[in-house]
């Protein structure tokens, strides 16, 4: 018996666990001595100690095999910010999100940690050492960004001590570091393309990049200190590198690390946010005709041009957290990691 209930209690399941950070995390689980089952709509690698169930967290009948026995889950499936698709975004993000909760009760799970993000109350202007106390965003910049906020409070609302069900959301700000397939790929191909020149403002905006071992960190400390008497219930924390940087000097220390030429000419932030608006308008008006995919989106330009980073201080405060690797080396390992993104490769 007594093995019975430590083999359940290091069993989880990641929903999400074929993406980015989802695999970051398993691998780092696996480490920690857990079996791990992943739901994700798709399959991306194979790991011992892994069991992989495939399909869609909107279906409540899949999802159920994957958390049989299962006491810890972790969400962090979301479609990607980039598809702009209102649709999916509210399917997967919201009610995909009241599925995996119901799951999660029906299934007996004890713990829920669901990936938020520290944009929940980005507005497209500054944030300054921003706490999660600000209030959620009223206009939020994208589709993806509101129902991230409803998911966010649809499982903090979920979080119910009398019938044992816990729940805690996690915010992080730019994960980036090896495979991610966002932040570095996007940058090297804009560069690629010619159009990594210009600095929008005056290049002295700071914003948190996050590397993803520290965002996978902060998971599994939420995890483990996620009990009925701590404060953690029912409540988000920022996970970041807790080292504000320079949204220009990060973008030219990762693209002069890969051989690139750093950005260096001026342009004013509302002109390029107004072009920017227009060619979304445009890309509105012509979607039935032609998909046009621009470089610099209104959400983009707004978060290359104003301040937004977050304290950590009460994660560090409820769950001794410390981010694990520096900025410095963070960057040094993820530029190493993308030798067919160096220039001329
Ligand atoms: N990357 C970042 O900078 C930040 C990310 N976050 C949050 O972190 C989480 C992880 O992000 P990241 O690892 O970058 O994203 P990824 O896109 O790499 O990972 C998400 C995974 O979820 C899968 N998925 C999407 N829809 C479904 C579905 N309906 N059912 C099952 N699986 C599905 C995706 O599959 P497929 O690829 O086929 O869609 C993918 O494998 C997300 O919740 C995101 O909102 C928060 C802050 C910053
Ligand atoms: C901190 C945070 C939330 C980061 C998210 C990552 C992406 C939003 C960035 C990844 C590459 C960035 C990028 C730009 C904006 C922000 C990113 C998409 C530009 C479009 C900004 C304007 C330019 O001059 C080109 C940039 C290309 C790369």
């Amino acid at each position: 018996m007594a093995t019975r209930i430590r083999s359940s209690s290091k069993r989880c399941a990641v929903v999400g666990g074929s993406g980015f950070l989802g695999r970051h995390l398993v691998e780092k689980l696996v480490e920690k001595g857990y079996s791990v089952s992943v739901f994700d709509i798709r399959q991306s690698y194979e790991l011992p100690g892994v069991t992989f169930h495939q399909g869609d967290l909107c279906n409540k009948q899949d999802l159920l095999v994957a958390l049989r026995d299962v006491s810890l889950v972790f969400h962090c499936a979301s479609p990607a910010p980039s598809s702009d698709d209102q649709a999916l975004f509210q399917r997967v993000n919201v009610e995909g999100t009241r599925t995996v909760i119901q799951a999660c009760q029906e299934a007996g799970v004890q713990k829920l940690v669901l990936t938020s993000s520290a944009s929940v109350v980005f507005e497209g202007t500054d944030i300054k050492n921003g706490e999660e106390d600000l209030p959620y965003a009223k206009k939020p910049i994208d589709y993806y960004t509101q129902t991230k906020i409803q998911q966010e409070k649809l499982v903090l609302q979920a979080c119910n001590k009398e019938k044992g069900f816990l729940t805690v959301a996690i915010r992080p700000h730019g994960i980036f570091g090896p495979r991610d397939p966002q932040l570095v790929p996007i940058l090297v191909d804009t560069a690629r393309r010619g159009k990594m020149k210009f600095i929008i403002g005056d290049g002295s905006n700071l914003v948190d990049f996050t590397f993803v071992e520290n965002v996978v960190h902060g998971h599994v400390l939420a995890a483990e200190y996620l009990k009925p008497d701590s404060p953690l219930c029912g409540k988000a924390y920022h996970i970041t590198n807790d080292e504000p940087i320079r949204f220009w000097d990060f973008m030219s220390r990762v693209l002069v690390g890969l051989g690139y030429d750093a950005p260096r000419y001026h342009l004013p932030y509302s002109l390029v946010y107004g072009l920017a608006l227009l060619l979304w308008l445009l890309t509105l008006l012509l979607r039935p005709l032609i998909t046009i995919k621009p470089t610099f989106t209104p959400m983009r330009v707004a978060l290359a041009g104003t301040h937004h980073y977050y304290s950590c201080a009460r994660a560090k405060h409820d769950m001794g957290y410390k981010p694990l690797v520096s900025l410095h080396e963070a960057i040094a390992q993820t530029v190493a990691s993308y030798p067919d993104l160096r220039r001329g490769a």
